[in-house]
């Protein structure tokens, strides 16, 4: 199974430790094509390419990917972006939010959620998302997404 994780990079990395985190786990399902995602040093690595490298490796990854893993937390216009694309191309999306950041999830994917092909999933703890990973993976293999 193909996997793309989103989450911050220009919009804020305080959340790395928990990228790190979710993407140890989702790597029990399958390759994940944007583990650079939760690479410390990635700034170093995406340097050299151009923005536009960027959008164009990221949505041929999009294209590959039969699953999106969202942590949406950190409010980043990239990984609204990619989402609004996932949505477009029919795949299956999770978004992982925390609610204890103190601010309100935008109503755009909130109100996304329709229990078929968009899942908004609240933690606070790795157990809590570990569980809501699985329960998605399950579900997407049932609905032979992957
Ligand atoms: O260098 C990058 N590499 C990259 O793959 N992205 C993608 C993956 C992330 O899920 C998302 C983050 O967007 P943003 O940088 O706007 O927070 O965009 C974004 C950037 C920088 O915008």
């Amino acid at each position: 199974m193909n996997i793309y994780f989103c989450g911050s990079i220009r919009a804020g990395r305080e959340d790395l430790p928990i990228y790190q985190q979710i993407v140890s786990v989702l790597k029990i399902y399958g390759k994940v094509l944007t583990e650079h995602v939760a690479f410390p040093e990635l700034e170093i690595l995406e340097d050299a390419l151009t923005d536009s490298d960027i959008l164009e490796r990221d949505l041929r990854w999009l294209s590959e990917a039969h699953v999106i893993v969202a942590e949406v937390t950190v409010p980043s216009l990239g990984v609204g972006y990619e989402i609004g694309r996932a949505v477009a191309m029919n795949k299956p999306v999770l978004c992982l939010f925390r609610p204890s950041c103190g601010k309100r999830l935008s109503a755009l994917i909130r109100g996304s959620e329709n229990n078929r092909s968009f899942f908004v999933a609240e933690y606070e703890h790795k157990e809590d998302y570990e569980q809501c990973i699985t329960r998605f993976m399950n579900y997407c293999q049932q609905k032979r997404v992957v």
